[in-house]
């Protein structure tokens, strides 16, 4: 029977619907959901995306903002397009050539704006900015409940003050001694390797520091032969996550869920890297939570700096943190140290290695200070050491830190951003690495050259160097990172002639914009002590 919709009166609809149905084979109801879907996919693709499209392009609050209009046709394809194989992580660098094209203001997505521009983003990444952390970047699952992933302003102040003392120059300075204990140890490992594989070194190295520093319970990474423990291995693997992850966002909390409730063999065979870096979370839940048992019994004398996150502070209206935020700000802390710091001093060691006139230069003030190779040295001293800390400025600079796009959201009441009305909930973003390389502040950037920190007037160098990020959220451990770069790069340059390995080429060096610079390769060393 064909099924008939014209004698359908409103009031009794559902019950002629039924009768209908009874008499319809399944054949003729597949029949009809495949024409119903069929009409539905091309009513989309030659109606609603066009007239979205248009919409976007002529009528949108940010239609005014120039940009490449391919990025307004749906945010799926622009997430495919920059996944698929030939784009995968070119994005940052289209930027820069969406700016030259455009100007310092760029539509990248129907609802977000790319800007180049220093006044801006010392508005938007100040103390006391309106414009929160975008939702967009910081729901990564692995970094749930951690202060990273916060976005609320007044929830993430009271983390970052309760965790801030712990991370002042002043409290670094105390356990300088630690960071020395750890680099002698890196230094005595590196004698008996032959070709060393010095990028895992340099995070093996800021794993034992950061772990130590944070809950005592020292990692140990660099006890590891190889300098490349089971979970380090992990993660570099997830690092690169498969491109469906980012296409499809919305399945990572279905995967972390299915994950959580698995038992380990079984997620072992699925995935062992998943499984690992379980493992090494297991491993930073229960460090902390020995320290917080230890904590509740009274036992307050102990290296922690989550100690203030153990208990409520009435008087700020903060609860403790419950026993997942503790493990994901374990978490947080060793990830962000160790990768930032190691790829810092990968680039350092590999320009000075690249050019021997300015290595020559800074083993000369480094001798002034540490007159034998193995000379122990304090941070002090190093920073007025002006050619050490120019070279570190500039390993920063290529560094990037976390090279961007950052997005932040615009607040309720909007914001006008060099001229343009961007209403709430407008997505703005920035990227360090297009201040770090703006060839009118740091002339022939790609270029390593310290010798331009020296220069009698830094300020507008200064203006443009945020590898720390600036502001609200500026990075919490910066003052550990300075004290880790200078006391690691001093020491090893004045104890160690370094040269490539043969299996080195400089393409490893190339890297791609993840969240944080993952280079193409190792840098490989090998190293012979300084006789004097
Ligand atoms: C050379 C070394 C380092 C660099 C270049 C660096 C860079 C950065 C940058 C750019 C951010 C901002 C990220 C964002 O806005 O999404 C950040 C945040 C952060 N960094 Fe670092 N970092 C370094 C070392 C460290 C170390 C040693 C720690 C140790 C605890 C650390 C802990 C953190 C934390 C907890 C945050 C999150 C702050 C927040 O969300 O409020 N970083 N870092």
């Amino acid at each position: 029977m064909a099924l008939s919709l014209s004698g359908f009166v409103l009031g009794d609809l559902p019950q002629q619907l039924l009768r209908c149905l009874e008499s319809t084979s399944v054949g003729e109801l597949l029949q009809y959901a495949v024409a119903f879907g069929g009409a539905s996919v091309l009513s989309c693709i030659f109606v609603y995306i066009p007239v979205r499209f248009i919409y976007r392009v002529y009528f949108h609050p940010l239609a005014g903002i120039p940009g490449p209009k391919f990025q307004l046709i749906s945010t799926y394809f622009s997430r495919i397009y920059w996944t698929s194989p030939k784009h995968r992580w070119t994005f940052l660098f289209r930027l820069e050539g969406w700016h030259e094209k455009y100007g310092p203001i760029v539509r990248t997505a129907p609802n977000m704006i790319h800007f180049n521009d220093i006044d801006s983003y010392n508005q938007v990444f100040k103390v006391g900015t309106k414009f929160p952390k975008s939702a967009s970047l910081y729901t990564n699952p692995t970094t749930k409940g951690s202060l990273l992933n916060i976005t609320d302003f007044h929830e993430a102040h009271l983390r970052r003050s309760a965790l801030q003392p712990y991370f002042s120059k002043q409290s670094v300075r105390k356990l300088e001694g630690l960071i020395s204990t750890k680099v002698t140890k890196f230094l005595d490992r590196l004698n008996d390797m032959d070709t060393i594989n010095i990028s895992r070194g340099f995070r093996c190295l800021a794993c034992d520091v950061i772990t130590t520093y944070s809950y005592e319970k020292c990692f140990e990474a660099l006890e590891d032969p190889e300098f490349a423990p089971d979970w380090f291995r992990a993660f570099e693997a997830l690092l690169d996550a498969p491109p469906i992850a980012e296409i499809f966002p919305f399945f990572m909390p279905l995967f972390t869920w299915l994950f959580e409730n698995l038992d380990r063999s079984t997620i072992r065979k699925i995935s062992p890297s998943v499984s690992a870096v379980l493992d090494f979370t297991d491993q930073c839940r229960g460090a902390v939570m020995r320290q917080k048992t230890r904590w509740d019994a009274g036992e307050t004398d102990m290296v922690t700096i989550f100690a203030q996150l153990f208990q409520d502070d009435l008087k700020k209206g903060r609860k403790a943190s419950t026993d997942e935020e503790l493990t994901a700000d374990a978490l947080l802390t060793i990830s962000a140290g160790m990768d930032t710091t190691g790829h810092t001093l990968t680039l350092a060691t590999f320009y000075l290695v690249k050019n021997p006139d300015i290595q020559g230069k800074l083993l000369g003030e480094l001798k002034t200070v540490m007159k034998h190779p193995r000379d122990d040295v304090s941070e002090e001293t190093l920073e007025r050491l002006p050619f050490l800390q120019a070279c570190l400025k500039e390993s920063l600079r290529f560094s990037h830190g976390v090279p961007g796009p950052l997005p932040r959201d615009v607040p309720s009441g909007g914001a006008t951003i060099l001229g343009n009305y961007l209403p709430p909930g407008t997505i703005v973003t920035a990227s360090h690495y297009l201040y770090h390389t703006n060839p009118n502040i740091f002339p022939e950037p790609l270029k390593f050259n310290p010798e331009r920190w020296l220069a009698e007037d830094t300020r507008e160098l200064e203006r443009y160097f945020m590898p720390f990020s600036r502001g609200a959220r500026v990075c919490i451990g910066l003052n550990l990172a300075w004290g880790e770069l200078s006391l690691t790069l001093a020491r090893l340059i004045r104890r160690y002639e370094i040269s490539f390995s043969n299996d080195f080429k400089d393409e490893n060096m190339e890297w791609k914009p993840m969240f944080v610079p993952i280079t193409k390769g190792p840098l490989l060393v090998t190293v012979r002590e300084r006789r004097e």
